[in-house]
């Protein structure tokens, strides 16, 4: 696997020298392990290659600025005997790209599903926008432009790209059902407006050839991809994605990484993101929060992080 050296503080672009097309990238390929926590100044296994990751950091002094629009403060939550999450505060700034990192069963997943309300923690209060939540329902967050992508593909497989995209425009629909049976007035308008949406998340993913294919005849990266375009058909404030690399090759990573940074940049969308694959996180992330056995043991940029001695400790401790 190539070794890439941390290109320094105040890199992380990936350039257009790592675009492939739809078509081009293939899928299964094997998984880059997560490896141990690079520390500063050391190589990294993320395995793609250099020269290909980083340009200049434009835009991240302006993304690190944003406003608070996510505080969790002392999040607590519990599968009867099991602590998935104690006390864990952080928070998420408007437009910055946040990674939730730790090794397996550190209560990263079980964390985006307290944001996006799958899950309601025994204690703690999240404020979104200034608003405290109670008991919010994954529709509810959703309606308040909080989608996500999932760790195992969640698609109907056997339904088209485009078919499966457009899902992701349910809770946008305002006209009856009704009415859109009948193909009627507004609801033929409304109906107008979400195709074109879904057609532009289409060609701003590159998946213009795949967009008739069954989503079950497409390689896992693309799937992957797929998935990004239904949470974006959403027109998301906030994006929560779960291991969006996992499974993927080093082709189908760098396009990943592009498209992240892309929706980010372009559409200013607020990024959740959960990685195993340090090279990328560490690229790509404005600010990394660190998890193990449930508790927050490092939160800070991305070398503040690679410095701190308990994630060092923690990550050199486990098999992965
Ligand atoms: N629905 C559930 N019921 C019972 N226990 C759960 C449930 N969800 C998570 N857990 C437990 O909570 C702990 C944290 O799990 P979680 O999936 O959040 O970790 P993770 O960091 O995302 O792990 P991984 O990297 O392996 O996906 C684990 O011990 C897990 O078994």
């Amino acid at each position: 696997m190539t070794q890439v050296a941390w290109q320094g503080a105040g890199k992380r672009e990936w350039t257009a020298a790592a675009r492939t097309d739809a078509s081009g990238a293939g899928g299964g390929g094997a998984m880059a392990p997560a490896g141990p926590l690079p520390p500063a100044g050391l190589a990294d296994d993320s395995g793609v290659p250099p020269g290909t990751r980083h340009a200049q950091r434009t835009g991240a002094q302006a993304r690190t600025g944003g406003e608070v629009i996510l505080d969790l403060q002392h999040i607590s939550l519990s599968f009867g005997g099991v602590k998935a999450l104690t006390d864990i505060s952080f928070d998420v700034c408007e437009h910055e790209v946040r990674a939730i990192i730790g090794p397996n069963g550190a209560g990263k997943s079980s964390m985006l599903n307290v944001i996006n309300g799958v899950y309601h923690p025994q204690q703690g209060r999240i404020v979104f926008r200034g608003e405290e939540r109670k008991q919010m329902h994954p529709t509810a967050a959703a309606r308040q432009g909080i989608a996500r992508t999932f760790q195992n593909i969640a698609l109907f497989k056997g339904m088209t790209v485009l078919d499966n995209i457009m899902t992701g425009r349910n809770t946008q629909f305002r006209t009856s059902w009704f009415a859109h049976a009948l193909w009627w007035g507004p609801a033929r308008n409304e109906e107008m407006r979400h195709r074109q949406k879904v057609e532009e998340v289409i060609d701003f993913l590159e998946i213009q050839s795949i967009r008739k294919t069954p989503v079950g005849r497409l390689p896992y990266g693309l799937q992957k991809r797929v998935e990004l375009a239904r949470a974006l058909a959403a027109e998301p404030s906030m994006l929560l994605l779960d291991e969006p690399m996992a499974g993927m090759n080093v082709e189908e990573k760098q396009d990943m990484c592009r498209f992240i940074l892309d929706v980010n940049r372009q559409f200013g969308t607020t990024i959740v993101l959960i990685e195993h694959d340090m090279g990328v996180v560490m690229d790509i992330s404005d600010r990394v929060v660190v998890l193990d056995y449930g508790k927050k043991i490092g939160d800070g940029t991305p070398e503040e992080v690679k410095g701190n001695p308990d994630v060092i400790k923690a990550y050199l401790g486990t098999s992965h």
